[in-house]
């Protein structure tokens, strides 16, 4: 099965058209206000229409109500719904019966207590994106810039899809990947000049990294 490679928090024509022409199989929209890259609705329709199916939309979400998840499915129809609040499994349930999409959960790591949630979300998920669990005092659930320790996903016996991010970059993403076996990778910081900031350049030295990997694994 090939790699999946999400660019995640685009916010703008430029940046989502570099990573559309470079190949992302999957480009994440923020919806959380706190976030540099968070998108007014308006933005999110905008972009939305500018994908035209070339990748994957995953829209971005903490916890969000019905009235915020209801106004996004209207203006950006995503194909993916990545819930990277604390969401719970009751939560996941109704999500994906009223919204009829796939659900990508983020799933915070810190420690392997973190990963005693995995048999609850994985009845319901459709995948999993491990991320880095942030720090008490963060603004914002991820996006953060910072990886967590691989290599407690190393005995990982997980039946479902799963991605890994946090504070991955262009120089680490072959690890995180040897480590972890993950199906897809995810990326946000490690391609931005600063908060919010995507960095044409570095999307696209990030996606021929991690298409490197893809092209010596099938080999
Ligand atoms: O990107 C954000 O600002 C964000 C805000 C709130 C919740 C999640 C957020 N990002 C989630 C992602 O999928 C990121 O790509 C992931 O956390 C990795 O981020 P980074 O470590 O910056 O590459």
């Amino acid at each position: 099965m090939s790699l999946l490679v999400k660019i995640c928090g685009l916010s703008t024509r430029e940046t989502l058209e570099v990573a559309l022409d470079a190949g992302a199989d999957m480009v994440g929209f923020v919806f959380f206000p706190p976030s540099p890259r968070h998108l007014s609705l308006e933005m999110g329709r905008d972009l939305g229409r500018q994908v035209k199916r070339r990748a994957l939309k995953v829209a971005l979400t903490v916890d969000a109500d019905d009235a915020t998840l209801d106004n996004i499915m209207d203006v950006l129809s995503p194909d993916i719904l990545q819930l990277h609040g604390k969401e719970s499994v009751a939560r996941l349930r109704d999500i994906k019966q009223k919204y009829g999409r796939p659900v990508m959960k983020a799933v915070p790591v810190a420690t392997t207590a973190d990963l005693t949630v995995l048999p609850g979300y994985a009845a319901i998920a459709d995948s999993i994106l491990f991320d880095a669990r942030a720090p008490k005092d963060a603004t914002r659930p991820g996006g953060l810039g910072a990886p967590f320790d691989w290599r407690l996903l190393e005995n990982l016996d997980l039946k479902l899809p799963y991605m890994v991010s946090g504070g991955l970059q262009a120089d680490n993403v072959a690890e995180a990947l040897r480590v972890t076996r993950a199906g897809g990778v995810d990326v946000s910081s490690g391609v931005e000049s600063a908060p919010g900031v995507k960095d044409p350049d570095m999307i696209k030295a990030f996606i021929r990294a991690a298409r490197a990997i893809q092209e010596l694994s099938v080999r």
